[in-house]
């Protein structure tokens, strides 16, 4: 899928991610490759052939009102509210034994992957409590799509809906009438969610980053009565929150609160991927540092001048990197990290909530880890709720362990004083 048309009557289309969908299909047969390639017919592009104009709003290109309607009809469409593009723009993958292409909206558009006609729209909001979901879904050996979407109603606080579409049906149903939402994940701040564009999943878990570029719903949700308008308009970004990480499990499908993990601030459209292991989550990830919305780069303003200066302009914009993330999937627990070599030591015990450890250097020590971790445990409902915990600071075996018969609540921060 891509980008096809760049231009309705006469009027550019702003951004690369207006142009009209255009489906190719290189078909590999008996040592020849045939290539094919056909316009999806859309709404957007339908409309936009027989009226010669821009007449759905796209990603960065406003829709303007009908020349031909009256300012009364005119003035009534402003606030008909706008009407969501189904221009699928952005990829093609299957659903059950069906083929759809999709952009980001609520609109997905199911094809031939033979003939590349358009065969149906489906709105998804028809079945799952979504605005959109992601062009990047995650398909299991089983042929269950999962993907993760916004969600712009409740009380807009739970702003992230991941969503499960079973596979195949045996009694040839659709899928996605039997679609729900698996978990909902919170949004950072309520009135702007971040814009999603991928997630990640391992066997057991899903990871999804919320990322500082933010839909400023209420300038989302009017925008489409103040004249020209587009998507791109509402976007705008969190210069502080950073970038945050949350978990889920699979299944049961569930939001794990207490795991909640923050770095700095960057954008990211493609997760690479991510795997467990030994009770950790690897996340890999394409970001571009910072907080700006990479997609401001996008315009097709940016490819329109002269090749050479296009590929200067495009060294000087933000540059991807891939980055790995290490995600604790137990943190109760004392961990120590050796920043050089990646290596980790681990105390933990089942049900044991240890303080911040303590660092009593060995007298005339060299080594900086040569000495004892001293950390309050709480352990709920153990017979002796309560002990303090001497462990080798260098490799976090544990030394000794001193009960008391009292209940510890938890402590903060503490320090030793030598005799
Ligand atoms: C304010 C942003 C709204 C979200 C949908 C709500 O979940 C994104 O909406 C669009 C609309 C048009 C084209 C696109 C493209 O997919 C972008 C590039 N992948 C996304
Ligand atoms: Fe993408």
């Amino acid at each position: 899928m891509g980008p096809g048309l760049f231009e309705v009557g006469g009027e550019p289309l702003n951004h690369m991610f207006d142009g009209q969908a255009l489906i190719h299909k290189f078909d590999l047969k008996d040592g020849q490759v045939t290539y094919y390639r056909k316009f999806i017919r859309s709404d957007a592009y339908v409309r936009a052939m027989a009226e010669n104009r821009v007449v759905i709003t796209e990603f960065g290109t406003a829709a303007y009102p009908d020349p031909c309607k009256n300012i009364f009809s005119r003035f009534f469409t402003y606030f008909r509210g706008i009407e969501v593009t189904d221009n699928c723009v952005v990829n093609v993958y299957p659903i059950g034994e069906d083929f759809y292409a999709v952009t980001e909206t609520n609109y997905i558009t199911k094809v031939d992957p033979e003939t590349l006609e358009t065969l149906e729209k489906v709105d998804l909001c028809k079945y799952l409590s979504v605005n959109g979901l992601t062009a990047h879904p995650h398909t299991d050996s089983d042929g269950t799509v999962y993907n993760v979407g916004n969600c712009f109603g409740k009380n807009m606080s739970l702003a992230y809906n991941i969503v499960k579409i079973p596979p195949a049906q045996k009694d040839k149903s659709d899928p996605i009438k039997k679609s729900q939402v698996v978990v909902q994940l919170p949004s950072s701040e309520r009135l702007k969610p971040s814009y999603v564009h991928s997630f990640g999943m391992t066997d057991d878990h899903f990871v999804f980053v919320e990322q500082p570029v933010k839909i400023n719903l209420l300038r989302f949700l009017s925008a489409w009565s103040i004249r020209g308008a587009s998507y791109m308009d509402c976007f705008e970004s969190n210069e502080s929150m950073g970038t945050w990480f949350h978990l889920a499990t699979k299944d049961p499908a569930g939001y794990m609160s207490s795991h909640k993990f923050r770095t700095s601030a960057f954008n990211l459209f493609h997760h690479i991927n991510a795997y467990e292991d030994d009770g950790f989550i690897v996340v890999d990830l394409c970001t571009w540092k910072g907080h700006d919305f990479v997609y401001n780069y996008l315009y097709m303003a940016n490819v329109k001048d002269e090749w050479e200066e296009v590929k200067k302009a495009a060294m000087r914009a933000p540059q991807p990197e891939v980055r790995r993330y290490v995600l604790p999937l137990d943190i109760h627990r004392i961990v120590k990290l050796n920043v050089q070599t990646k290596e980790t030591w681990v105390w933990q015990e089942e049900e044991c909530y240890p303080s911040e450890p303590l660092f009593v250097p060995t007298p005339g020590a060299t080594e900086e880890d040569d000495g004892l971790l001293l950390s309050i445990v709480v352990k709920p409902g153990a017979e002796r709720p309560s002990f303090l915990l001497l462990l080798d600071a260098a490799n976090l075996s544990e030394l000794a362990r001193a009960e008391v018969d009292a209940i510890v609540p938890m402590t903060l921060h503490g320090t030793f004083k030598p005799r």
